[in-house]
């Protein structure tokens, strides 16, 4: 691999004569805090000619111009008509486009992994150009990069394999991992995304495969939130798979022999996460996907040593946090009310066990924050798993449950009883939410729909949160037509919106932890907190909640449009620095020290991160010999 260290360093006296040369207003050069936005620094390179066109990071391809071609000895090796970014962009759509004239239905889409391998040889050629695609695309590509397809792409990853992306850490590495993780050619890195692959979506287990979420979220980091490409890292943690397919299939790329487990496996993680904060000390570890009987161990064990969340535990319950609080508005209720709201939740593992607990941390601050509180919120839940309702009865509970398990005596009186089945409890409980996080597609069967129709709640909310398309509880089309007109739906990976008749439209919500993991690490690397506090994840849940208008959440709109994921990763972003100053954990980002955060008015605050925000484009490029 080549060698990139050092290659990329602004130099001060470019970045001098630029901002007297461009058209910087004079006010912000003389703020103390300017510095120019990512991505408009001229760039130092140690490469030229055709190693530069191979180099994804530098890649301008057709858009060098003839200048840069002389500097950069790129002359004749591109065909000769300089392009703007915008042409190259139109010819890439065209050729994109071609796959689209038989797919039209998004998640369904037949020919979604073929965008994505295109989208890939692109990302492969030109990082820039891949990022500005992406962006200006994103409603339409994001369920390529990411849910659903990526779920695809990460089932067949060991055929789609090409180049690799990120870092591969596995059980054979066991000692190695401080020294190798120096083999990573960018000399910063402020986030990696890690998976054991042990959980993908609601996949199951697919070992080394589950690579591509983490490059799939990253993406997402880079889109959303503007963290630089050249700083991000996905990192697949090989500690086998217990996979029988895989570890069968004479093509696979992982440790073909079975998951360590216990102390063993404790350790492989202990010594990736050395190996890392000692390289990039200030780098932010999120943790994907990992199985749950794994995912709340290895939280409790570094949430408080080291810069990391768990996406599927803290990302998802802050997600669905918002959304249960649109959901309540959306009845034209204060959020205050949401205390009063009786929860079906469908699936006990990490996403499920995560919203459980955040869910009732809400209610109990809204009733008075005390212990009284937090056992009377207890009650407002129903969960159920695998074995039906959870009780006091069940046998070998999982710990993380027990806290919302009903006593015996109590579920009997409701007409319950220890492993009733799901139909049973919306019956005899009529929620006002049902909320799935099982990976169980279909689960919410019509019989299931049917019993939501006697819900208590005028405006009943079906949250079918499993990904990908195929794991969803319930389609929008068969929750609307079911349960009525008037629900609020949310699902995990993109549905279309439904034609109700007489105009109307049934909205079909993504609530998907996309919209708080890149505000809560940009918000995380700008804030310069050394831990990410509840704090910091509940303030992202709250502007999540508080971003959507009055009027759309009556029209049942709950959570933005993808469209808009920018801005509102540059809100949540803006939210979390603010706690964080507000925690006394800020230790501040570059030139931006902690007290000057804190000076901060939001105005300005937002101003900071969105000038701290990459963006795809082109920058000047210097060569230097090393
Ligand atoms: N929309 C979003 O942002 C997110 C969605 N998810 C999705 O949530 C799903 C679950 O993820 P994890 O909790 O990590 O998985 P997990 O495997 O840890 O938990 C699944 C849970 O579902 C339960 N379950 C299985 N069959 C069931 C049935 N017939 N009825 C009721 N419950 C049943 C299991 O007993 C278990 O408690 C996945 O599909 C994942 O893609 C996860 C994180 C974020
Ligand atoms: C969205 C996500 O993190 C999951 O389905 O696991
Ligand atoms: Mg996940």
């Amino acid at each position: 691999m080549p060698n990139f260290s050092n290659q990329i360093r602004a130099s001060s006296s470019l970045i001098r004569r630029l901002k007297q040369r461009t058209a910087i207003p004079a006010a912000l050069i003389q703020t103390r805090s300017f510095t120019p936005c990512e991505g408009h620094r001229p760039v130092i390179v140690h490469k030229r000619s055709i190693d530069i066109l191979h180099d994804p990071w530098f890649n301008k391809g057709t858009a060098f111009s003839m200048t840069e071609r002389d500097r950069l000895d790129l002359r004749g090796l591109l065909p000769p008509n300089v392009m703007t970014s915008e042409q190259q962009i139109e010819r890439f759509m065209v050729d994109l486009k071609r796959l689209e004239v038989k797919a039209r239905d998004g998640p369904s889409d037949p020919n979604a992994l073929a965008k994505w391998r295109i989208l890939n040889r692109l990302h492969d050629r030109n990082e820039t150009m891949y990022y500005k695609v992406l962006i200006a695309n994103i409603e339409e590509y994001a369920p390529v990069v990411y849910t659903p397809t990526v779920g695809l792409v990460c089932q067949n990853y060991s055929g789609l394999f090409r180049r690799p992306r990120g870092m591969y850490f596995s059980a054979e590495d066991r000692g190695e991992m401080k020294s190798m993780v120096y083999n990573w050619p960018a000399e910063q890195v402020d986030m990696i995304v890690v998976t054991d692959g042990s959980r993908i979506l609601g996949l199951g287990d697919l070992g080394v495969q589950g690579i591509g979420i983490a490059i799939g979220k990253l993406d997402l980091y880079v889109a959303a939130a503007g963290i630089n490409p050249q700083r991000v890292l996905p990192v697949m943690i090989d500690v086998g798979t217990n996979n029988e397919k895989l570890l069968k299939d004479p093509l696979y790329l992982g440790l073909q022999e079975h998951r360590l487990d216990g102390d063993e496996y404790v350790a492989v993680i202990d010594e990736f996460m050395e190996a890392v904060f000692t390289r990039w000390p200030h780098v932010i570890v999120q943790f994907e996907d990992f199985q749950s009987k794994w995912a709340f161990k290895l939280l409790q064990r570094y949430r408080n040593k080291y810069r990391m969340f768990n996406d599927d535990v803290q990302g998802t319950a802050g997600v669905a946090i918002a959304g249960l609080l649109g959901a309540v508005r959306a009845q034209g209720r204060p959020m205050i009310d949401f205390p009063k709201q009786k929860i079906v939740v469908a699936g006990a593992g990490s996403a499920g066990i995560g919203v459980l607990n955040a869910a009732r941390k809400t209610m109990a601050r809204m009733l008075g924050n005390n212990e009284s509180a937090f056992d009377s919120a207890r009650s407002q839940f129903w969960v159920v798993d695998a074995n039906g309702l959870i009780t006091e009865d069940r046998e070998n509970i999982d710990p993380e449950a027990r806290p919302f398990a009903w006593k015996v005596k109590e579920a009997g009186r409701q007409g319950l009883r220890e492993g009733a089945s799901l139909v049973e409890v919306v019956q005899q409980v009529k929620p006002d939410v049902l909320l799935g996080l099982s990976a169980v597609g279909g689960l919410f069967s019509k019989e299931v729909l049917e019993a939501m129709k006697g819900s208590t709640s005028t405006r009943p909310a079906i949250f079918a949160m499993s990904n990908p398309t195929k794991n969803a509880e319930c389609t929008s089309e068969e929750a609307f037509s079911i349960v009525g007109d008037n629900i609020i739906f949310a699902s995990g990976s993109p549905f279309k919106d439904v034609d109700l008749g007489n105009g109307h439209i049934g909205h079909c919500n993504q609530g998907n932890n996309m919209y708080l993991f890149p505000g809560v690490g940009l918000g995380t690397l700008l804030s310069g907190s050394r831990i990410i506090s509840d704090g910091m994840l509940q303030a992202a849940a709250e502007c999540l909640a508080e971003y959507m208008t009055e009027e759309e959440v009556l029209s049942g709109k709950i959570y933005p449009s993808i469209s808009s994921i920018r801005d509102i990763t540059k809100e949540v972003a803006a939210a979390v620095v603010k706690e964080a100053v507000e925690e006394n954990l800020a230790e501040g980002y570059r030139e931006m020290d902690a007290r000057e955060l804190q000076r901060l008015n939001k105005e300005e605050l937002l101003d900071f991160v969105e000038r701290n925000m990459w963006g795809p484009n082109y920058p000047t490029l210097v060569y230097r010999k090393e």
